[in-house]
């Protein structure tokens, strides 16, 4: 372990759930495979914001990211410390797992289901601190729980100090539960739709206020969202990646602007040609996909996952499987699984799909 390790480091992450094989009871049980082969590292003051259609994995890499999920392959690392030997009893690990269960924190889609309905404001927010912070008495708790309740606006911060869940807005449930992830003092928070849903106009005030606090806090975010406006806002303005996911992988990565700018994932191209904002600048009007329904993840196409949509897949995709390739090699890599970006690859002498075409 040491200073300079990643706050989180995914190493070729695989979750794959078991279901029930639907209502004949012989029949095998079907594997999703919500998250496949992820690496991803997440530095200390960063912001990753992922997007991706619903039922890409995105949740699931965030719970895994955060050591709330186990993976069913490769490891997830905190500080270098991999989360799952931590957690094992008679392990001696070098960071202790109370440690780094307080240092990765997340706020949900629905803030009220993470608040007690029975306990006021200051009730829920004095609880992490008496469980961490053992050594403030009373008197700094509140005094801890006032700042930080003005520090996000909610004032005067005593009364809101003294309300139940219920007498909040949605907004100000978000940032109840923003103040209760900052209390552990976290070295990343994992943002699962936590802006989704609040009204359009709420969103991008309390988007203002996680990029504020991330930078006073200097704590990392993990922010997910299956809307790219949302996901490009909070990327953008913080200097930070956005990572795209599709069927469970992580099929593109780089600097936000970069990736939106020079995208080189197909999908990627559909994502944005899919966002208002992002496709009015380019003037896009035909959908860049052969076709517009996504596979199913319990049984994902052969090859690269997306050939069954690509506008540009050959035979080659439909075989094999991509891997994962530099775009700039530069120090934070713009990356991204597709054949098109290696010249000497047998996809460019291989046949295109019905109704695809190799040139754009
Ligand atoms: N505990 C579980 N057991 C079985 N399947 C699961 C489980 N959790 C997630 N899945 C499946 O894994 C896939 C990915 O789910 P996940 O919730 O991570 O996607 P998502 O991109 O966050 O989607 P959404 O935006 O709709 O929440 C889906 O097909 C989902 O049904």
């Amino acid at each position: 372990m040491s200073a300079d390790e990643p706050v989180v480091s995914m190493d070729g992450v695989d979750v794959h759930f078991e279901t029930e094989g639907g209502l004949n009871p012989f029949e095998n049980p079907e594997t999703v495979r919500a998250v496949d082969g992820v690496d991803l590292e997440i530095p200390e003051n960063d912001v990753v914001a992922i997007v991706g259609e619903s039922g890409s994995g995105k949740t699931t890499l965030g719970k895994a990211a955060v050591g709330l999920q186990r993976p069913s392959g490769g490891t997830v690392s905190y500080r270098g410390q991999d989360v799952w030997e931590a957690k094992k009893r008679f392990s001696n690990p070098s960071i202790p797992y109370e440690e780094i269960r307080r240092s990765l924190q997340i706020i949900h889609q629905d803030p009220g289901s993470s608040l007690n309905p029975h306990r006021t404001v200051e009730a829920s927010l004095a609880e992490p601190l008496k469980k961490y912070q053992t050594d403030l008495g009373p008197e700094d708790r509140e005094a801890r729980i006032l700042a930080m309740l003005e520090r996000v606006g909610m004032a005067p911060p005593h009364d809101y100090a003294q309300r139940y869940p219920h007498q909040l807005s949605g907004g100000e449930k978000q940032r109840v539960a923003l103040v209760r992830a900052l209390l552990m003092n976290p070295d990343l928070i994992l943002a699962d739709e936590a802006v989704s849903a609040l009204d359009v106009s709420l969103r991008v005030e309390v988007m203002d206020l996680m990029l504020d606090l991330q930078e006073q806090f200097d704590t990392s975010f993990l922010f997910i969202s299956h809307d790219l406006s949302n996901a490009r806002y909070l990327a953008e303005h913080a200097g930070g990646r956005l990572g795209v996911m599709y069927l469970g992988e992580l099929v593109e990565l780089g600097e936000a602007q970069e990736v939106l700018q020079n995208p080189q994932h197909p999908y990627t191209k559909v994502l944005k040609w899919a966002t208002p904002s992002l496709s009015l600048e380019e003037g896009a009007t035909e959908p860049p996909v052969r076709e517009i329904d996504i596979p199913d993840p319990v049984d994902p196409p052969s090859g690269c996952r997306f050939h069954t949509r690509c506008p540009h897949a050959t035979d080659h995709c439909k075989r094999t499987a991509p891997d994962v390739r530099s775009v700039d090699g530069g120090a934070r890599t713009h990356r991204a699984s597709c054949f098109r970006l290696e010249d000497g690859s047998d996809y460019w002498r291989s046949e295109p799909l019905e109704g695809a075409r190799l040139d754009d």
